[in-house]
């Protein structure tokens, strides 16, 4: 949500220099028109008359010099090459706060995992409602006061970002809203896909999933746009020869199936606690061998605060003491970490203790994770609850709000009820702070 911010205040700027060029054009082509109606109305003027007319020197004069010097400074001024010369200049000094491409990547995955995990329908999703189906009835888990839609473009990207993942189970339901919205509008400048792109993608996306006459279908109607197209004209007699072979792959109702996840155990538990209510940092990262690398099943962002860089950490660790009774300084925890969600951020089912020996933990040579001391430093709209799998059951996000668990048994053998996620974020701004995991020589100390 902090870059989502930043964006916004970039995108002024932007506005900013899109004005100016819009004001210069505007101007140029005024002035480009002056010039038109000047010489169109000699011509329905003057030169339709006598051609005594021509044979005024002064008319002569003025003849030649347009045809030998006033067309060729408008035909060949640089004046609209200053203008986007200026723009271009502008958007490049800004590119560097700009969202990169796995910004956009991240925001189409983010949809397509509220999509998932809320069951929310794309249909809804393309008219700004975040609905789901339960017993034939759509029903509202999130009603944004000011509803904002998607058009056939902003569809297909989304679509194109599954498609490049080979995640056709996605690209088939977005491609599909993106054709019906293209059918119905004009090409604007801003877009990135037209019709044509959408059929095309969508045909292909079909054929992947075994929708062969669909995908037929699809590319005829591509055809009647592009008729010259060599390309499509081949994948036809494709599958046209694969239906004749096989007519039984003509089946129109196949059922598409999501892309499998690495938490399919524990998803169907996870969804369903995350659907219970509906209502300077860094891209997170997760211990992986020696490195740290982002992953997909955490998407954040998050920071590690030091007790000697801000007062207020000593204070927050000094009442985690009080309610606790225990020492949360190193070594015997690590540092606050604070953590911002953004558009369907969220943390996969996962333990915060080590399960494994060569977990890389054991590397700091602390011991395992006693205990998880989480603070909620925002409240959201919708989404966001940190549900615990097994233990079946998921907390709301509260501002200020605490949550404390013991991720070890008094034996030091992990606790499994301790399966738990944060939900991906619907709308609002995600803040959590703590994760504050204690290590075991917490308690050895003690002992
Ligand atoms: O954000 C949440 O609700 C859970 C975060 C969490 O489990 C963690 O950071 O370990
Ligand atoms: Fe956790």
């Amino acid at each position: 949500m902090t870059s989502v911010k930043q964006a916004v205040i970039a995108e002024r700027q932007l506005i900013d220099y899109l004005r100016i060029y819009l004001e210069h054009e505007t101007q140029r082509l005024d002035d480009i028109k002056r010039f038109f109606s000047r010489v169109t109305s000699l011509h329905s003027g003057i030169y339709n008359e006598q051609s005594a007319t021509i044979a005024n020197p002064i008319v002569a004069f003025k003849l030649v010099k347009r045809l030998k010097s006033e067309w060729m400074n408008v035909v060949h001024s640089n004046e609209a090459e200053e203008n986007i010369n200026a723009l271009r200049e502008g958007y490049r000094r800004m590119e560097g706060s700009l969202p990169k491409l796995e910004d956009l990547q991240g925001a189409a995955q983010g949809l397509m995992r509220l999509q998932d995990v809320y069951d929310l329908r794309v249909e809804g999703l393309v008219r700004g409602h975040f609905q789901r189906i339960t017993n034939g009835n759509a029903v509202d888990i999130y009603k944004p006061l000011v509803p904002d839609t998607l058009s056939g473009d902003d569809c297909f990207l989304v679509g194109k970002v599954a498609y490049d993942l080979e995640d056709y189970y996605h690209s088939v339901q977005w491609f599909e809203e993106a054709v019906r919205l293209f059918r119905g509008t004009d090409w604007s400048p801003e877009n990135e896909g037209t019709l044509e792109d959408a059929l095309d993608h969508l045909a292909f996306s079909h054929f992947k999933t075994g929708n062969i006459s669909y995908a037929l279908s699809l590319s005829q109607e591509l055809l009647l746009h592009d008729p010259m197209n060599s390309r499509v004209h081949f994948n036809v007699e494709k599958y046209e020869k694969l239906l004749d072979e096989s007519p039984a792959v003509t089946n129109q109702s196949l059922v598409l199936k999501r892309p499998d996840s690495t938490y399919l155990r524990t998803r169907n538990v996870y969804e369903k606690l995350c659907q219970t209510k509906g209502s300077q940092l860094r891209r997170s990262v997760v211990a992986s061998g020696v490195n740290q690398t982002t992953a997909e099943y955490r998407i954040s962002k998050s920071a590690w605060l030091k007790d000697s860089a801000y007062g207020v950490v000593g204070k927050v660790d000094r009442r985690i003491t009080m309610v606790t009774g225990l020492n949360v300084q190193l070594p015997y925890a690590e540092y606050l970490q604070v953590v911002n969600y953004g558009i369907g951020g969220h943390y996969e089912p996962h333990f915060d203790h080590a399960t494994s020996d060569s977990s890389p933990l054991y590397r700091l040579k602390t011991g395992n994770r006693v205990a998880t001391f989480m603070i909620y430093l925002s409240s959201v709209e919708a989404g966001g609850f940190t549900a615990f799998i097994y233990a079946n059951f998921s907390v709301p996000v509260v501002e200020n709000g605490a949550l404390f668990w013991w991720n070890l048994h008094r034996n030091g053998q992990g606790n499994v009820d301790t399966l738990h996620a944060g939900c991906p974020v619907i709308v609002g701004d995600k803040w959590v702070t703590g994760m504050l995991k204690l290590y075991a020589i917490t308690l050895e100390k003690k002992c």
